[in-house]
């Protein structure tokens, strides 16, 4: 097929996508409900870029999520269009799929919260570092609007403080850190170690690079990993993800 041919084809599929008009079914039950069945939950993040340059723009996201949706609890998809080349439209394509759906955006406004609702997702991202102030409104904005928060944290204190404050959100441990960007995965895991007896759902995030990692995250008592690079770079890695047991 010619270019013509593979933009119409893509462009036929992304019509299609504008005019979904669903709710994605809940993240935390469905992360609880695999750990139920004895396994670590995967959410698999469409991520065509960080601010360490391009990941693959050669993968549409239609690809992605057949490819690794068998195996995925929950798909995250990144809307910032500037340093993630995300957008609004892959959200959209991601319903098409009946699994939960995180709306990912350095979300400082209820504007962009509204935005999650409106187009279907289940749940969306709260970087407590971002929020500052506002988080708690911005919480408080999500749950009325029947979204659920993922408030992300990458420091213990944080950490801390959210699980003493609601326990029932789902807390994100980014082994990121967004301020230098780099990562730790022991960073993470000392995190997990101190809230783990308290937090309700913990999500591991950023840095899994393969099986021995998600392992380790699993053991230390992560309920679920979100992977973006190493999915992106290989879609094949979500079935064996999805195989690792818990407890
Ligand atoms: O590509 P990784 O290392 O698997 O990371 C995925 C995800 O955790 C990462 O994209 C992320 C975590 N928190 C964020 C906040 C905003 C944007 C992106 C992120």
């Amino acid at each position: 097929m010619d270019f013509l041919g593979i933009i119409n084809e893509l462009t036929k599929k992304r019509v299609e996508a504008i005019k979904v008009n669903a709710r994605a079914p809940g993240m935390l039950r469905a992360i609880e409900r695999r750990n139920s069945e004895g396994y670590l939950a995967l959410i698999a993040e469409y991520k065509r870029a960080s601010p360490s340059g391009v990941i693959r723009l050669d993968l549409d996201p239609w690809t992605y999520f057949n490819a690794v949706g068998q195996y995925a609890t929950g798909f995250s998809v990144l809307v910032e269009p500037i340093y993630f080349l995300g957008s609004p439209i892959f959200v959209k394509i991601a319903l098409n799929y009946g699994k939960p759906v995180l709306y990912k955006d350095f979300v400082i406004s209820r504007e962009q919260i509204r935005e999650a609702g409106e187009l279907g997702a289940s749940s969306v991202l709260l970087i407590k570092r971002l929020g500052g102030n506002a988080l708690w409104d911005l919480v408080d904005y999500a749950m009325d609007l029947g979204l659920e928060p993922l408030i992300e944290v990458d420091d213990e204190d944080d950490a801390l403080e959210i699980v003493n404050s609601n326990p029932n959100v789902m807390l994100g441990i980014n082994s990121r850190d967004l301020g230098d960007l780099s990562v730790s995965l022991d960073r993470a895991i000392s995190i997990i170690r101190a809230v783990r007896s308290k937090a309700n759902v913990i999500i591991a995030e950023s840095g899994v690079r393969g099986v021995n990692d998600a392992v380790r995250l699993a053991r230390e008592g992560a309920n679920a990993i979100l992977v973006g690079t190493a999915l992106m770079r290989n879609v094949e890695l979500a079935k064996e993800f999805s195989g690792i047991t818990i407890h």
